[in-house]
């Protein structure tokens, strides 16, 4: 065996770091210069940011580093409201007196999209051009997610992708019959405003848009509110649930400003924080999933822990006690929602499981359990039982479906799946750290 020195070591790392280099240079030289064109744009327009550049980072992909400490309170940027896309830049667009007329009336999502798709199909001769070149070219939201991925899905977020897919279709649906209506500014509409642009545009609008209220124009529909603006750089902002940001748009600056309520240190990732979500929702509105997310959560019903009542207690609770008990968990609105998550049961999940396991004499005061304390420990064993019994099947389900979907998804060749694996594996932890809660509690009950 030869002996290696230091001067091969040296060689060999340098040799590793160049590789390394080259690799990095190659993947940011693709966007570097739409990154440029995009920042000199924005500055010409009157954008004004405190030392951040666009950065691929490891864990999120594309995002905006500091490059200067941050302190609380600090504006980091504030982009003028010529920068933002809402329903006015498109009413006073060449689209508008198109908009104004469409029949059915349009709703506010659907506005931006056909502007976007329209702004893109004009290429260079597109104000928007710098921004649309830096949009992403697919989404990794619902409606791109395949069968098999769509399948793999825990049920109530594949409810909910399906949902998704539905209300985009149905919105794409509704446009198509007024579409030859744009012949005169697009000759060749029937191939620019296809489903797949549309796809991408309303994509680009859900996964990308800050909060902004329109001026509620009479002749958008009212069903969806006008709330949303596309903002140039300010949507390269990633999220994290760790952080707080003030974003919101100033009226007397007339810009959108992010200001900080933390700090951040100097060549680190900026986070805002879109909204408190956890893993499911994230994937379906945003298309991506959270590591360690503080949010997630695994939810039951009130009818998935009746199923899991004993067989010999609910013989005992007659049918009108049980319709009795799930009369009282609606009125408290507690039949939906219940859940668990890296911390244990949640409140509503305790307490309707505690209604659910009284019997004919103590529901008569079932409203003890919603102050939670002192607990009855009579009752709290009983419905720890079957909390177990409600977390081991779940568990059982969880676990096959987890495994079937390993052998199906390939996570090296698709995000999607990759962020699929991601969810089961979370659902999973939770539901082993929960069942093993429960399981040391009882443990700890009988020893005592
Ligand atoms: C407003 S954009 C943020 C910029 C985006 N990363 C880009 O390159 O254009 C929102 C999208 O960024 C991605 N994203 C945001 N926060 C993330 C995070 N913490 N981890 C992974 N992806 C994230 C998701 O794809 C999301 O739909």
């Amino acid at each position: 065996m030869t002996k290696r020195g230091r001067s091969w070591r040296d060689r060999r790392r340098k040799s590793k770091q160049k590789e390394e280099g080259v690799r990095h240079v190659t993947a940011s030289l693709m966007s570097r210069d739409d990154s440029i064109q995009l920042m000199r744009w924005l500055r010409r327009n009157g954008f004004r940011d405190s030392h951040l550049v666009l950065t691929d980072f490891p864990d999120t992909g594309r995002g905006v580093m500091s490059t200067r400490n941050l302190k609380e309170g600090d504006c980091i940027v504030s982009l003028p409201e010529n920068l933002l896309i809402t329903t006015t830049t498109v009413v006073n667009s060449h689209l508008g007196q198109y908009i104004k007329t469409w029949k059915p009336r349009l709703t506010p999502k659907q506005v931006l999209s056909l502007y976007l798709i329209a702004e893109k199909s004009r290429g260079k001769d597109s104000f928007w051009y710098p921004y649309i070149q830096t949009l992403p070219t697919s989404y990794t939201t619902p409606s791109y997610f395949s069968t098999a991925e769509v399948d793999a899905l825990p049920a109530l977020v594949r409810e909910a992708t399906l949902r998704h897919r539905k209300v985009l279709q149905n919105s794409y649906k509704s446009l198509q019959t007024s579409l030859h209506n744009l012949e005169p500014l697009f000759p060749d509409w029937k191939t620019v405003f296809t489903l797949k642009s549309y796809r991408w545009a309303w994509a680009t609008v859900y996964t990308r848009s800050v909060y902004k209220r329109g001026p509620g124009w009479e002749f958008l529909d009212p069903s969806d509110p006008d709330v949303y603006a596309l903002a140039p750089f300010l949507d390269m902002l990633n999220h994290s649930p760790l952080v707080q940001t003030d974003t919101d748009f100033n009226v007397s600056s007339k810009c959108y400003e992010v200001k900080t309520e933390g700090a951040c240190r100097k060549y680190r990732q900026v986070f805002i924080n879109y909204d408190p979500y956890d893993n499911g929702r994230l994937l379906m509105e945003y298309g991506f999933v959270m590591p360690r997310n503080p949010h997630s959560v695994v939810t039951f019903t009130a009818d998935d822990v009746v199923a899991c009542l004993a067989v010999k207690q609910n013989g005992l609770s007659s049918k009108n006690l049980l319709q009795k008990k799930m009369e009282l968990l609606s009125q408290e609105n507690l039949t939906v929602n219940l859940s668990c998550s890296g911390e244990g049961l949640s409140w509503r999940l305790q307490t309707a499981l505690q209604v659910l396991c009284m019997d004919h004499d103590s529901i008569c005061n079932w409203r003890t359990v919603l102050r939670q304390t002192p607990r009855d420990p009579t009752l709290w064993s009983t419905a720890r039982l079957v909390a177990q019994r409600l977390i081991s099947k779940r568990l059982e389900q969880h676990s096959s479906r987890t495994q079937v979907a390993e052998k199906i998804l390939d996570p090296g060749n698709s995000l999607i799946s990759l962020f699929i694996l991601m969810l089961l594996r979370e659902d999973l932890y939770i539901l082993e750290h929960s069942l093993k809660e429960l399981n040391s509690h009882t443990a700890g009950a009988l020893e005592k």
